[in-house]
């Protein structure tokens, strides 16, 4: 029936102020007037090239190139990755050789696999290429650098002499990233002037002198920090997309359990359906509000970089790393949940749940590989930890490091399920499991004499310390986001239920750590697990309203399952009959194919 909201009975049920839901979790009453506005008009538009010439550039370079990007008179394509590198930047083969004689540097692809391949935009589009490559000057190599390259003409969009592009063909699933002309380049001795080096952290002069910059050079890799940041915040929409379409549906869908004609149980009240569901709700806020503090974190990296103090780049970087590891890995993941949670119908186009998914995972890879992110987060807690017994006191993140000590005398002193709702015996927990974790592998590489080797033993566990890590970061950002005064009637409280199913469903199922590092008892772990039972049932008659509030319109959803008056089965069946295959009755080649075998005579004795 049009018209009828099938889910007013649930959006009844909320206990709290959805209106100032929606403000909380776009972030500001601003920010939500904003997002509803846009929301409605645009798609996303994913920007590349435009960060890198404001990391990259001097204010000179910036003037002439920023204007003709912004106008879109130029379009660019950051091109980094190659054919045979890609986590392994510094291993990248395409050169740029400096040529004194006519002040130019000359673009090389000195091998196949010095072919760049992945570049977003380049197939097809770009005009132009931030290309990585290794500056040589007189023979001597002064590693990867990034160059502005004219790959094709602003008159008839030809590619230019000595340059060779292509697409590099079709991706996973048929769906939208298809629409991306990821591209591949080989250079062939290609000129460009010598301005056309990024020169703001390192020159080349006319006579071909390098001048190496006075700020630290992981500065070149800025474009990848500011980049990392908002594929986090990405990770939270993309998840809470998943979340809202499986919640309504589940809402929706009924199986079992009628007596004496009663309507069946509606798959959400199952407590199995709950606690997969619900944790991936938990988590969509959860990674919310970590990309908020992630972001205002970066912010004032920024503000610190513009006045030369680089205290927070390493932190920043660490931060970037592995919180875009940990949360691209649970939205992809909780995506492909959703999918399983709308049972069959999950696996339809018109779910809009194939297509999220086949969009969403290449997150886990492009802007860094998430095994590589969390090994570069690995390291700057092993670096943390090694300059403690220098006296070095860790700040930020890493401050629980400081009281290391203190943390492997810990023991949780939990007696009944509901200490676990108390906030800082969840914090103690997760920052004593992460500290004894860290500090086993560093105990560990001690016992290497080469700590590279040592590090490439132990990787494995390198990996779940700074997942321990990043996990301690996301619970605390929520604990502290609900410090902060939130108004609305049961808005805060519903927000508590959340961040404690976060924590608990985190310790609940990487509980063999907890109890591996005695930082609680099975007992503990026990209560734990009945604590979070009693908060799926908290949350069942807000779960509609709670994604609800995120704001998301039918269109944006893209879904027959996800519709929010939940009129789903006359839709569906409306949708599966505006396929091309139903516009006629007998298929494409039935009269040549299949009619002739169906009229094949019946031998005796066989078919
Ligand atoms: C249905 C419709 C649906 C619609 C939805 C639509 C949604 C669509 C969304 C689409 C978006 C698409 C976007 C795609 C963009 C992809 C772009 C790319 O991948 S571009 C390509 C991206 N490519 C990648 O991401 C490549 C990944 N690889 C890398 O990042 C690096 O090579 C590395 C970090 C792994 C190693 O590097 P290496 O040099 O060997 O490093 P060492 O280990 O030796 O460390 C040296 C020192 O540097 C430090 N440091 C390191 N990094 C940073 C940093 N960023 N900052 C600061 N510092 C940093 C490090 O801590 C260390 O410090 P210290 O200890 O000395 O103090
Ligand atoms: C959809 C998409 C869009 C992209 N867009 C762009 C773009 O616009 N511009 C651009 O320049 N690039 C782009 N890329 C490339 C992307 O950034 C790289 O693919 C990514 O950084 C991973 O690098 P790789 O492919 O070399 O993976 P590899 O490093 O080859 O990874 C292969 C495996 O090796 C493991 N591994 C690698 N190194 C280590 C290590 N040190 N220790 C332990 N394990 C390791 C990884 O975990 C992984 O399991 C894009 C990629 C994709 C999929």
């Amino acid at each position: 029936m049009e018209g009828v909201d099938h889910l007013a009975h649930e959006r009844n049920k909320a206990q709290f102020d959805v209106a100032v839901m929606k403000a909380v979790w776009a972030g500001s009453r601003d920010a939500y007037e904003l997002f509803h506005r846009f929301s409605r008009l645009v798609a996303n538009d994913p920007e590349m090239f435009i960060p890198a010439i404001k990391a990259q550039a001097t204010e000179e370079q910036q003037k002439q190139w920023l204007p003709l990007a912004n106008k879109m008179k130029i379009i660019g394509s950051y091109t980094q990755t190659e054919l045979g590198h890609g986590s392994n930047v510094r291993g990248l083969e395409t050169t740029a050789t400096f040529d004194p004689k006519t002040d130019e540097f000359v673009l090389n692809s000195p091998t196949l696999t010095a072919t760049k391949w992945w570049p977003g935009g380049l197939g097809k589009i770009a005009t132009h290429a931030l290309a990585h490559a290794r500056l040589i000057i007189d023979d001597k190599d002064y590693g990867v650098h990034g160059f502005l390259v004219q790959l094709r003409s602003l008159d008839d969009h030809l590619t230019l002499p000595g340059i060779t592009i292509g697409d590099i063909g079709m991706k996973y699933g048929s769906g939208a990233y298809n629409t991306m002309d990821n591209g591949s380049l080989i250079f062939d001795h290609v000129r460009i002037p010598r301005n056309q080096m990024l020169m703001r952290l390192s020159q080349v002069t006319r006579e071909g002198k390098y001048v190496p910059s006075n700020v630290p050079r992981q500065l070149s890799y800025g474009t990848m920090v500011y980049v990392r940041q908002k594929i986090v915040f990405d990770a939270s929409i993309a998840l809470s997309r998943a979340v809202c379409i499986s919640t309504r549906y589940s809402a929706v869908r009924r199986q079992f359990g009628s007596h004496n004609g009663s309507p069946e149980t509606q798959v959400i009240d199952y407590k199995t359906q709950q606690a997969r569901l619900f944790p991936l709700l938990a988590s969509a806020y959860a990674i919310r509000f970590v990309s908020e503090w992630l972001n205002s974190f970066y912010k004032d990296l920024l503000q610190r970089l513009e006045a030369k103090d680089f205290s927070t780049l390493p932190e920043a970087h660490a931060c970037t790393a592995g919180l875009k590891s940990i949360t691209t890995s649970v939205a992809a993941d909780g995506i492909e949940e959703c999918r399983k949670l709308c049972g069959g119908h999950g696996y339809l186009t018109s779910s809009g749940l194939p297509e999220l998914s086949a969009v969403y995972i290449p997150a886990c890879t492009y802007e860094g590989d998430n095994v590589v992110m969390l090994l570069q987060v690995a390291r700057y807690l092993m670096k943390t930890i090694s300059q403690l017994k220098s006296g070095n006191k860790p700040v930020g993140t890493t401050a629980y490091l400081g009281r290391a000590e203190q943390l492997m005398q810990y023991h949780s002193d939990v007696l009944r399920a509901e200490d676990w709702l108390k906030p800082n015996v969840v914090v103690e927990a997760f920052e004593a499991r992460a500290a004894r974790m860290s500090m086993a592998c560093a105990q560990n590489l001690s016992k290497f004499n080469n700590p590279e080797d040592g590090f490439q033993e132990l990787s494995a566990d390198l990996v779940e310390a700074a997942t321990a890590h990043c996990q301690l970061i996301i619970v605390s950002k929520f604990i502290e986001k609900l410090q902060q005064d939130i108004p609305g009637k049961g808005v805060k409280e519903q927000l508590g239920v959340l961040r404690s199913i976060y924590a608990l469903f985190l310790l609940h199922k990487h509980i063999g750590d907890f109890l591996s590092t005695d930082c609680i008892t099975p007992k503990q772990g026990y209560l734990a697990n009945e604590q979070l039972r009693s908060l799926y049932s908290q949350v069942r008659p807000n779960a509609i309203a709670l994604v609800d509030a995120f704001n998301y319109t039918d269109h944006f959803l893209s879904s027959v399952l996800g519709r929010y008056d939940g009129n789903v089965y006359p839709k569906l069946y409306e949708e599966a009959w505006k396929d091309p295959l139903n516009d006629t009755s007998i298929p494409d080649g039935f009269h040549e194919y299949v009619q002739p075998m169906l009229k094949q005579p019946l031998h005796h004795g066989r078919l």
